[in-house]
């Protein structure tokens, strides 16, 4: 996962909620991880709700869009009843000037029921494509709220499938399908009632075809369901797996792993076509099964329609028309169960979508998350262990620290625990260093301290500013909203664009002026030095950034972002001694008068800090001043020594 800083700036790179500030207005609130490492899809209760609420979101619209088909229904009925009357009237010998007559009627007709299908589909294809726009603002918006726990449990590809391939296949029916059967239901509706009002036994034996399309429809609904959740499922897979082949492009090609990586993608890609197909066979046996219905229900009609005129109880015009009202329902009634298999492929992608919509959702007051903004163990509804100790937001709410770690232990996948019983607790505007052996679990507390993860046991808190730091005004608009905690990780992302784009990122209305002096704050004299200055073209395409550079970048973010805590997890092996101590410096300028939790990766960073926190194998073994740790002669004073003969790091 890229993005070097973590932050609730809804402007910034993949942007997961940064940590809570406890008490502020909308806190984010761990939601809730499922027990198994996909994204949540909807339940069908939940997925309709969503789409209604799409839909009547306008509901004037709507309620004139209904009318409009209705009326348009209306005037199509007139077709066969006219046709049935120019029937009589031949039969019965009547005059030409009659049957000119009822023909303008019936062209009139036509063209009225013309006008208002299109005029009534036109606004329902506003309605839905508003709808439309709603769902994918807020699918993405919810995408990238995701908890990066949550998305690295799930697969990039699952989420890129779900905002790409599931609202493709939303968009589909809701702006293709739903105004064609919409206009069919009326349609249908209203020719049953204009059979019945010819005679109620042509009705009657209309539905004679209803048993067989009821089971047919009912036997595709039960088959191909499952079928289409398992393609989207698979296409999914396929997606994960593209993604992770071309991203790890370099390290497949270099260790020759290319056939290989083709087969697994030629595997994923084969079971998403072989479920297709088997959804294709089902849909062909369905349609079978509807042109069975629709000759029974046909012969009852007209056989009906014999049996009527025989006994003189109906005209042959009446019966003429009975068979045209039938006649009509064929296309709408294909068109409706039909399209069903279009309905369920979207309402499969819906359910997904509602699903990660639901997934960021904040969870109510008493959900398992402290109103203190603790972020509560995963897993909220097991059973305590033996030895938990439910820390409440009583207990570790203590107003002078910024950062609480309380018995927090940690573990990636169940049982293997990465941290164990680790007490941490960072004053505000203090800065901590955590130091220790590749391993020893310190990238995993920075997580743990960002929410990025959640603690398995214990409780996690983030306080907020410190009093009396001013929030950054902007010249042309009102203050943004101090972020609460910001993270550079080890893996700095330099974002594709010209250098100011990159910087406001952070800061959105930074001005030039401002992203000159968060560059000159991290000693980033470099800029000055391209031609092209704040515009030239970094990231992918562009200007290649050293390490050490992108570093640079990534501090004036955070020195624009402004966030009251800092994690900073920078790891830049490549520099030289010189490089390391500009970084240092740039690291000083951009934690200054901020709490800070900086991982040492090199022991100078740990030297300045206020105070020193040794880890070890998961824990937390020493804690105290450079000077303090040093002279007590521990691991924190072999490391120092080590380090000081140049055996680690420099
Ligand atoms: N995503 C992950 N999935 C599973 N295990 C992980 C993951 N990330 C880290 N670990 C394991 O957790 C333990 C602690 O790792 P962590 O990265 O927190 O240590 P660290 O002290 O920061 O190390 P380094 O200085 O090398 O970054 C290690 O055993 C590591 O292998």
């Amino acid at each position: 996962m890229s993005g070097d800083v973590v932050t609730a700036d809804p402007a910034g790179p993949a942007t997961p909620a940064a940590p809570a500030l406890p008490g502020a207005p909308g806190a984010p609130a761990a939601p809730a991880v499922p027990a198994r490492a996909i994204l949540p899809v909807a339940t069908t209760a939940a997925t309709n709700a969503a789409l209604w609420r799409m839909l009547t979101r306008r509901r004037w619209l709507f309620a004139a869009t209904v009318a409009v088909l209705l009326a348009g229904s209306v005037a199509g009925l007139a077709t066969p009843a006219l046709l049935g009357v120019m029937v009589n009237v031949v039969v019965e010998g009547g005059q030409t000037s009659e049957l000119v007559r009822f023909g303008l009627l019936l062209l009139g007709a036509g063209v009225l029921s013309a006008i208002l299908g299109y005029l009534g589909q036109t606004l329902l294809a506003r309605i839905c494509e508003g709808a439309l726009a709603d769902l994918r603002e807020d699918v993405l918006a919810s995408a990238l709220d995701l908890p990066l726990e949550q998305v690295e449990q799930a697969g990039v590809g699952d989420v890129v499938a779900r905002v790409s391939g599931d609202v493709d296949a939303v968009s589909e029916a809701i702006s293709g399908v739903l105004p064609a059967v919409t206009s069919a239901v009326f349609t249908i509706a209203l020719t049953l009632v204009g059979l019945g009002a010819l005679d109620w036994r042509f009705a009657l034996a209309a539905v004679a075809a209803a048993p067989l399309q009821v089971v047919s429809l009912r036997w595709f609904l039960r088959r191909s369901g499952p079928v289409y959740r398992e393609v989207r499922v698979a296409e999914a897979q396929r997606t994960e797996q593209v993604i992770e082949t071309v991203a790890g492009a370099t390290t497949v090609t270099t260790l020759g792993h290319g056939e290989r990586h083709e087969a697994l993608v030629a595997q994923s890609s084969i079971r998403a076509i072989d479920l297709s197909l088997t959804g294709i066979a089902l849909l062909t046996r369905f349609y079978n099964r509807l042109n069975i219905a629709e000759l029974i229900g046909l012969g009852a009609v007209l056989a009906v329609g014999f049996w009527l005129v025989s006994g003189d109880a109906v005209t042959v015009g009446a019966a003429t028309a009975a068979a045209l009202y039938f006649h009509r329902l064929f296309g709408p009634i294909g068109m409706v169960l039909g399209e069903f298999d279009e309905i369920q492929k979207a309402g499969a992608g819906l359910a997904r979508l509602v699903g990660v919509t639901t997934a960021t959702a904040r969870p109510a007051e008493g959900d398992g998350v402290s109103a203190g903004g603790d972020r509560a163990p995963a897993g909220g509804d097991r059973a305590p262990a033996e030895g938990d100790r439910p820390a409440s937001a009583a207990e570790v709410r203590e107003p002078r620290s910024a950062v609480v770690l309380r018995d927090v232990s940690f573990a990636y996948s169940p049982g293997r625990e990465v941290l164990t019983g680790v007490d941490l607790e960072v004053a505000e505007g203090e800065h901590v260093a955590l130091v220790g052996a590749s391993g020893a679990g310190k990238t995993s507390v920075a997580k743990l301290a960002m929410g990025i993860h959640r603690p398995t046991r214990g409780a996690v808190q983030v306080l907020g500013a410190a009093p009396g730091r001013r929030r950054r005004a902007s010249a042309d608009g009102p203050p943004a909203p101090r972020p609460d905690a910001a993270m550079v990780s080890q893996e700095v992302h330099v974002f594709s664009g010209t250098l100011a784009e990159d910087l406001r990122l952070a800061a959105p209305r930074a001005s030039d002026v401002e992203l000159h002096a968060a560059l000159d704050a991290v000693e980033a004299g470099w800029v000055a030095d391209l031609p092209e200055g704040l515009a030239t073209a970094v990231g992918a395409g562009g200007l290649d950034l050293s390490p050490d550079r992108a570093q640079q970048l990534a501090l004036a973010r955070i020195l624009l972002l402004d966030p009251a805590v800092v994690v900073l997890d920078e790891a830049t092996a490549e520099v030289g001694t010189d490089g390391a101590a500009t970084l240092d410096r740039a690291a000083r300028a951009a934690l200054s008068g901020r709490t800070a939790v900086v991982i040492a990766h090199r022991l100078s960073q740990a030297a300045a800090a206020d105070r020193v926190v040794v880890m070890d194998a998961g824990r937390v073994v020493e804690s105290g001043t450079h000077d303090e740790l040093r002279a007590t002669g521990g691991p924190y004073a072999r490391l120092w020594a080590a380090w000081e003969r140049g055996s680690v790091g420099r």
